[in-house]
């Protein structure tokens, strides 16, 4: 179950409905693991008031969650995407806290929770998705204390400090707690979150560290033992591999560099237009490189492709203006007639198009200020069997923690940032195959099969007896850590 399901209703013109693709890293990484798995998806459709009976899309079968208007402004826009994002994100933007908000988060909670306490079998596996239903775990526990029931987080989990602004931050925590798995990206989103289980749920926890798909945490809620551990998500490696090095790939990566007047150097963004993802970054960057005469732009060019994404949030609207602004500006100091530096595009580009466009890519560009995990670095990574590019990479993501022979960088230190995208320009051939090898080394090992399973694995022990546990809830908080969060 997930806020969206994994395509969306389009309304067309002379009334007809189609399905397209949602947007967004959890579909992609979930799409795959539904289809071997035949599960059913529990989600919106995308679409205000869109009351659908259960369907089976392209093989999927699919159980649609309507929200009015006033749910997808107060629920998905709002505490969603203006509350619980900006907080769970380092508070890039300053959160809201709105009661009406709160309250529509908490209804469209309970109607997810009972529209899967309907779809599920007796004694089923149910595995929640994401933050925006962090209440479901308890609430459908309540209703349906039969099934199992696992929870992952795609965003980072935020440090003690940060989380404490939320009003209803016991609510949260107490409604992850009815999970009998709470999953993360990284090992410091899972120690925050056994800290603040102690805090503000009075309940005791293990105190060890949480390992990457071992040594999980462990809160005692009762009788029941609830398991809290890391598993950093992956993609469709192999899969990727193999399209990228289809003749139909090949021919539009080839097609794509003549398209762009055949430059020294590609540089390419692929992000859905969030303010997260350090956008505005990589083009300061690449104008203050320009500037320097660091970067010729007779023979660089970059392109951003970018994913519309939660249009009607204010600071969406803001950040948008802010990128086509920067752009503008590049392009108006740099740019000859028929040769923009940089090439923007603002629309969904389709599969297929995407592995040409990291096929075709020298410098792949992810500098988010702070990601869960960032699909995109290993999806180019999987592209390139031809051992070719560079990978220019925030040390904020959760993607940095597994993909260490990228350039690192920190997204905040400008000088940083134009130091390591300089490098990845000018890399020397065979250390740039080193790299490569590295990096594909760890995609193609570590995919996204591995981490459903790592998750599903042990969500099926949860019900043995987790370690006696004895220490009180308020005792020694000395030792928490907020690395790796
Ligand atoms: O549904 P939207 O509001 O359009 O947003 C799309 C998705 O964005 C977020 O993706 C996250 O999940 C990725 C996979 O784990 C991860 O790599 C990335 O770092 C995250 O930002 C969001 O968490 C999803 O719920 C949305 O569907
Ligand atoms: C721009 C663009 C992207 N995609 C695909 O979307 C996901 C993005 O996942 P990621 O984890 O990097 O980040 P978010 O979940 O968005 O926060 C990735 O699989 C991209 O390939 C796409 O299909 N089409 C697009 O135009």
């Amino acid at each position: 179950m997930a806020n969206r399901l994994p395509v969306d209703l389009e309304r067309l013109p002379d009334g007809t409905t189609k399905w397209k693709r949602s947007p967004g890293g959890l579909v992609t990484a979930l799409e795959p693991i539904l289809r071997r798995n035949k599960g059913a998806w529990v989600g919106w459709a995308g679409v205000a008031d869109a009351d659908l009976d259960p369907v089976v899309e392209d093989g999927l079968e699919l159980y649609p969650v309507p929200l009015s208007g006033a749910e997808i402004r107060d629920y998905y826009e709002g505490f969603s995407n203006a509350t619980l994002w900006p907080l769970y994100h380092d508070v890039i933007v300053k959160p809201e806290y709105n009661r009406d908000w709160w309250n529509a988060y908490v209804e469209v909670n309970r109607r997810f929770a009972e529209a899967t306490s309907k779809a599920a079998a007796h004694g089923a596996t149910v595995w929640i998705q994401d933050y925006q239903l962090q209440l479901v775990p308890k609430m459908l526990r309540m209703l349906r204390p039969d099934l199992t029931i696992g929870f992952f987080l795609h965003i980072p989990f935020p440090p003690v400090e940060l989380f404490m602004q939320m009003p209803w931050r016991t609510e949260i925590v107490e409604g992850l707690l009815g999970a009998d798995l709470i999953g993360f990206h990284l090992p410091g989103g899972a120690q925050n979150f056994l800290f603040l289980a102690r805090r503000l749920a009075g309940q005791p926890t293990s105190r060890g560290n949480v390992g990457v798909r071992s040594k999980l945490g462990v809160v005692q809620v009762g009788f029941r033992t609830v398991r809290v551990g890391a598993f950093p998500i992956s993609i469709d490696s192999g899969e990727l591999d193999e399209q990228s090095r289809s003749k139909s790939i090949r021919d539009r990566a080839r097609q794509i560099r003549k398209e762009l007047g055949n430059p020294k150097h590609i540089m390419l963004g692929v992000d859905r237009l969030d303010y997260t993802k350090g956008i505005d970054v990589r083009l300061a960057a690449l104008h203050e490189l320009l500037d320097e005469h660091r970067v010729d732009p007779a023979d660089t060019v970059m392109v951003q492709l970018a994913t519309p994404s939660r249009e009607r949030v204010d600071s969406y609207v803001q950040m948008r203006d802010d990128i086509e602004r920067k752009v503008s500006r590049i392009n108006g100091e740099y740019s000859e007639v028929g040769r923009p530096v940089v090439h923007y595009i603002h629309r969904p580009i389709p599969r297929e198009e995407l592995i040409a466009f990291f096929v075709a890519a020298d410098v792949m560009l992810v500098t988010p200020l702070r990601d869960g995990m960032n699909l995109v670095a290993k999806e180019y990574v999987a592209c390139r069997s031809d051992l070719g590019g560079a990978l220019l990479l925030s040390e904020f993501t959760g993607a940095a923690a597994e993909l260490r022979q990228a350039f690192l960088c920190n997204p905040h230190d400008l000088d940083g940032v134009k130091d390591a995208m300089e490098q990845a320009l000018n890399q020397p051939r065979e250390d740039g195959r080193r790299h490569m090898r590295a990096l594909r080394r760890q995609v193609l090992a570590h995919d996204v099969d591995r981490w459903a399973k790592a998750f599903l694995d042990a969500l099926s022990h949860s019900g043995a007896a987790g370690p006696a546990l004895i220490a009180p809830a308020e005792a020694d908080e000395a030792d928490y850590t907020a690395e790796d969060n």
